[in-house]
Order: structure tokens, then sequence, then C-alpha cells
């Protein structure tokens, strides 16, 4: 079974074609695969933050995405997941602009201008968008959350709650707040299967604004922990840095984002019927190209597998390393 072990912004999968398997999965050896795989201690070479599981999309599509988080949980939208599997598409079906079907929606995809030698990148639109607590699982007694306090996980912090569709909650925070433990210890506690505010789970997101236009974003997400960045959490940080900074950023501006795993850019628009949608920009690295034994991985056996690096990782670890300077 061959599968490509890529990454959004460090955010990193393994993508899995239906078409590759050597026998169907049941959705129960889906999860099960994927949390074999993606274990960080005893997985597929290092693991994975899920699995991105591809399939033939509906007549308006060129494909579909299912995002399978690394705890076997399936999750609606995956951000920096989806320009991988753009970038995937595109070079199987020669595409360079087309629609990808994912749980809620069909979304947008295209190339974008390369970020640097042999780092591609893709632009990815990021909808729909919902303030609604229905649309986000969440429990507070009100239906919105924008800039505002939940006494219950911290008597300081200011949260607002949004879907792109998967649900995250964001708190704008100073850089000692944003290196320090107060965001595992909400995000855990958010994510425990017992709280009553998100009982199905939520990502959420400490953002630090650095400069006029350049945020930082940190993020500890659902059915995973902390990752080097998640494309939607830097969607729904930057749409709402447009909301309640709006003298530094207005709609259709560029937005750096910056994360521990390197950087994506995004646009924040608002359509003629007043619903917001973002553009994600950034690379989608592939790293290596995989071949394992299907049946042994379901026993999380990974003996004799085989692992083709493309030699993409080192540049994009060049092009990182002039970010951070
Ligand atoms: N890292 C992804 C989001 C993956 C799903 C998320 N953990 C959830 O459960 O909603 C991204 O880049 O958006």
């Amino acid at each position: 079974m061959k599968m490509q072990k890529v990454h959004g912004s460090g955010n990193d999968f393994f993508i899995l074609d239906q078409q590759d398997l050597d026998s169907n999965l049941t959705e129960e050896q889906l999860r099960e695969l994927t949390k074999k795989v993606c274990d960080r201690t005893n997985g597929l070479h290092g693991g994975a933050d899920g699995i991105l599981y591809v399939q033939e999309g509906h007549k308006d599509t060129d494909g579909r995405m299912r995002v399978i988080n690394a705890d076997g949980s399936e999750a609606s939208m995956c951000g920096n997941g989806i320009r991988t599997v753009a970038r995937y598409l595109s070079e199987k079906k020669n595409l360079n602009n087309f629609k990808i079907q994912t749980m809620y929606a069909d979304l947008q995809v295209k190339k974008s201008d390369d970020l640097a030698n042999g780092v591609q990148a893709y632009d990815a639109e990021i909808s729909p968008v919902s303030f609604n607590a229905a649309d986000l699982g969440m429990n507070i007694g009100q239906d919105k959350l924008i800039d505002g306090k939940i006494e219950k996980l911290s008597p300081t912090l200011k949260f607002s709650a949004v879907a792109v569709p998967n649900p995250h909650l964001i708190a704008f925070v100073n850089k000692e707040v944003l290196e320090g433990d107060t965001l595992g210890e909400i995000a855990s506690y958010l994510n425990d299967g017992k709280n009553e505010i998100f009982p199905d789970g939520v990502n959420v997101s400490f953002v630090h604004i650095l400069d006029d236009k350049k945020i930082f974003v940190r993020t500890f997400e659902r059915g995973v922990g902390y990752t080097n960045a998640c494309g939607t959490a830097m969607s729904a940080s930057s749409l709402m840095y447009h909301m309640l900074y709006s003298d530094q950023v207005a709609l259709e501006e560029k937005i750096t984002v910056i994360n521990p795993g390197g950087m994506v850019n995004t646009i924040v628009h608002k359509n003629q019927d007043g619903n917001y949608w973002m553009s994600l920009i950034g690379n989608a690295t592939v790293v290596a190209n995989v071949e394992i034994n299907q049946e042994k991985a379901l026993a999380g056996n990974f003996a004799g597998y085989s692992w083709d690096e493309t030699g993409e990782q080192e540049k994009y670890e060049k092009f990182i390393n002039t970010i951070k300077e």
C-alpha cells in the first residue's frame, strides 16, 4: 500500500488514496490504521498528526478529502492538509484550479507561486464560517462568543469561538502567555471528553500580534495535541485579527501568519451575503513516498516499509531559516 508523507507548515500527515489500498478498509479499520501509523512513539517513521484519506469526489469536484486525527477522530476540515491534497490531486490529474469535496463544503484550491526553490505552495479556500454555538458544539449559555470571557477557563483571558467549519477557540495574548502553559492547560481540559463547554472538543489557539498584519499562532489541536501549525486555526485567527483589530488589517489585505513550523499567508474575504471566508496560502511539501504492508500496518507492524525521500524537506528547512532570520 502506497502513501505520501507530507506537511503544510510542519503540520504533518500521511496521504492515503483509497485507490492505493491493498483491500478495502472499514471505518473502524481506517481509525485503527490512523492511530497505529500516526503514533509518535511506535508509529510509521516518527508518526504524524493524522491521515488525509483521498477518495473520488462527487461530480462537481476532482477529489474528496477526509481528515482523520491522530487519535482516530474525524474532523470536518484541515487547512494545512487540503493544500497537500490539492498538490497530490493536481499532480495526479494534471489540474491547477479545481474543487475538493470536504465534509461540509466543496472548496476551491489552486496552485500558487513557489515560496522558494523546491517549496511548492497552494492556495485553499477556508469556509464555511460560523459563530453559532450549535455549529461549534459549544455550551456557554449564549449563542456567540466574540472577545468574551469564559470564567471557568480563565478570569482574565478573552476568547472568540468560530467554526471554519471545524471548531476553534481563540485568545489574543502577550508573548509571555503565548509561550506559557496556559494554552495546554485550557485545551487539555476542553478536549478531555468530559467537560460541558465543548463536549466534542475544540482546537484552541493563542495569538500574539507581532506587527501590523503579522501574527504568531500557537495551537493545541483537538484529536492531536500541540502541532507545529494548524491551517484552519491560522485562518480563524486571521479572521478574528481582522474583526478585533480592523485598524491594523482590512478585508482583502494579506496577513503573514508565523507558527512553530513555519509560516502561511492568509486573506480575509466577505462575500455579498455577508459571510466571511478566508484564503490560506502556504507550502505543500512532499517529504517521502512510502510503501507499507496494509495488513501488517493494521497490527502496528511496519517492518520492511520503504521510505523514499524527495529532498523537499531540506529545501523547506532552508526556506524557513530565511523566515526566522
Ligand atoms: N491541523 C488541521 C486541523 C485538523 C483537524 C482538527 N484537529 C480538528 O479536530 O478539528 C488544519 O490544518 O486545519
